[in-house]
């Protein structure tokens, strides 16, 4: 067993980091509706690897119910492809399964597990034929690299519970990549976050955004001007524009929508 290459095995099991390359996420006519009261109407968003795209807009804009409706937490009518596959009327499982992925608003770790834990957790879903070939005690390929990308490498056997805020939000992006999402899409990951782990964060899903579709919905427009490749700005379920951060700080429309909000940050 010791001479089972475990990379090749990752490969064929379909771990394959390339898997997804040059894919992006297309949506179409995308409508969320709640008792007659329309979220998200008429929604047209194309996102490729390589364009880190943030989302904004005005609280209540339809931001996270444009990201449940992708991960069929809502349901929704019209369109959302990833990978060639129509993600819109299927269950969650199998979103996950066609390589989508997200976080939320509050991280989701289990506190009383270490980092290392809560990644084998992660990494579940393709354990069984991985564990048939594995050495016993190694720790998966996948898992390790995810532990590198996230930057939780010396904290692997700290619980979880008692990482800072930041590394939180770090290791549950990290059981994303173990999970091999492909498309992911973060609800506010910097949210509650110190200067440094901002720019730690930033950092990382420029590394991630590279090799990956990522969609991050945000209110911190520092963080925004510092890592946005691109912006999509939302406004009453509707996209109002879209372009580069300059294009869209000064785009009459946007300006108009957040001075005449009371968070009116958007310089
Ligand atoms: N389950 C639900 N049932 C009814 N209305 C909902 C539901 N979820 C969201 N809404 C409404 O849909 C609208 C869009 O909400 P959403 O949370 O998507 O906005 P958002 O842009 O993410 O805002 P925020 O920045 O405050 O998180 C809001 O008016 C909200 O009250």
């Amino acid at each position: 067993m010791n001479d089972i290459d475990i990379a090749a095995a990752d490969a064929l099991l379909g771990t394959d980091a390339t898997r997804f390359r040059h894919d992006y996420l297309e949506v179409r006519g995308l409508r969320v509706e709640f008792d007659g009261f329309v979220a998200v109407r008429d929604v047209d968003l194309t996102v490729t690897q390589g364009d880190l795209r943030f989302l904004i807009g005005p609280n209540g804009a339809g931001k996270t119910t444009l990201i449940d409706a992708v991960t069929g937490l809502v349901r929704a009518t019209g369109s959302a492809a990833f990978g060639g596959t129509e993600l819109i009327g299927r269950a969650t499982h199998r979103i996950a399964r066609a390589g989508v992925g997200r976080t939320f608003q509050t991280a989701s770790v289990f506190e009383e597990l270490t980092v290392l834990q809560n990644l084998d957790i992660a990494a579940g879903a393709r354990r069984r034929p991985l564990t048939l070939l594995r050495r016993r005690g190694a720790t998966p390929p996948v898992v390790e690299r995810a532990l590198e990308t996230v930057g939780l490498t010396a904290l692997r056997d700290t619980p979880a519970g008692v990482l800072a805020h930041g590394q939180k939000q770090w290791l549950e992006i990290g059981m994303l990549l173990v999970q091999d999402a492909h498309l992911l899409l973060l609800d506010e990951p910097v949210a509650g976050m110190t200067q440094a782990e901002r720019e730690e964060t930033g950092e990382l899903l420029r590394r991630i955004g590279s090799q990956r579709v990522v969609v991050v919905v945000e209110h911190d427009m520092e963080f925004l001007r510092s890592f946005a490749d691109s912006v999509t700005v939302m406004h009453q379920g509707r996209v109002l524009a879209e372009g580069t951060v300059h294009e869209v700080q000064n785009d009459p429309a946007v300006v108009e929508v957040y001075l005449g909000t009371t968070e009116g940050d958007l310089p």
